[in-house]
């Protein structure tokens, strides 16, 4: 197996704040789509937020393309080609569909050459190319769903780091969503997503990972999770996966 990225024994918490994630580990393959479960205040988030620099690691160590990380800032991080879409979007709601795009490529000297690509991206999503001139913010909430996934697109990213993004989104919207975060993964993106619906989104995982209480306590192949009797009672609600 060539992992893409490695999570060994992390330990982080937020300024001199007891240590939220207490010896997380993870491991991440190319191309595949990866799908974090566990309890509210597990640490999911904050494991996000430690691979892409926001949070300092107090120990252990973070590898992608076998170098580490550790000590990098966000944007060193973004520019490897990790993109982090937290909770809340991070969109720019009183920016333009197209403005919000071209913020994604921030890291790029060549302005032709992010044109092109902001250009590309909404050939993929018509919605946006419709909307290009419109407030980010005046959007439905599945629309800036939309926004923030496609903007990770612009830099052509190796991993993208998706925090919730089915949260308050309308079944038919979630299912979009996952279906963007499919055509993600066919263009060779790899996806670490974390999902309050442990179910749905190991479905839609090839890797899944338990964390509770700061620490991994299982990860593999998703299919493994979701039959898994033990990870069923605790962390699924006791549903069997269908
Ligand atoms: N900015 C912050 N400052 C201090 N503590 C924080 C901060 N953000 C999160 N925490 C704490 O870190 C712990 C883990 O939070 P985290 O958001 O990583 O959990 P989670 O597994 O993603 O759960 P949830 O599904 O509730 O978001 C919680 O106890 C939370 O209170």
């Amino acid at each position: 197996m060539t992992e893409l990225l490695t999570v060994t024994g992390i330990t982080a918490g937020y300024g001199d704040g007891p240590a939220i994630l207490d010896g997380a580990h993870l491991t991440v393959e190319p191309g595949k789509v990866h799908c974090i479960i566990g309890p509210n205040g597990a640490g999911k988030s904050t494991l996000l937020k430690a691979i892409c620099g926001m949070l300092k690691i107090r120990k252990g160590e973070v590898r992608f393309k076998g170098e580490r990380l550790n000590g990098l800032r966000p944007d060193q991080i973004y520019r490897k080609g990790i993109v982090f879409v937290p909770q809340e979007r991070a969109l720019f709601p009183k920016m333009s569909v197209r403005e919000n795009l071209r913020m994604g490529g921030f890291i790029m000297d060549d302005a032709h050459e992010l044109d092109r690509r902001v250009e590309e991206v909404m050939e993929r999503f018509p919605i946006l190319k419709e909307r290009a001139h419109q407030k980010a913010g005046t959007m439905s909430g599945g629309q800036q769903q939309t926004l923030a996934m496609a903007r990770t697109m612009i830099i052509k990213p190796d991993i993208v780091m998706l925090d919730e993004p089915s949260l308050g989104l309308a079944p038919k919207i979630v299912k979009e969503m996952f279906e963007i975060m499919a055509m993600m993964a066919k263009d060779g993106i790899t996806i670490l997503l974390v999902e309050q619906n442990a179910l749905m989104g190991l479905k839609h995982a090839d890797w899944g990972v338990v964390l509770d209480l700061g620490r991994t306590l299982f990860e593999g192949p998703a299919a493994e999770v979701l039959g898994d009797p033990r990870i069923q009672e605790l962390y699924l609600g006791g549903k069997r996966a269908a």
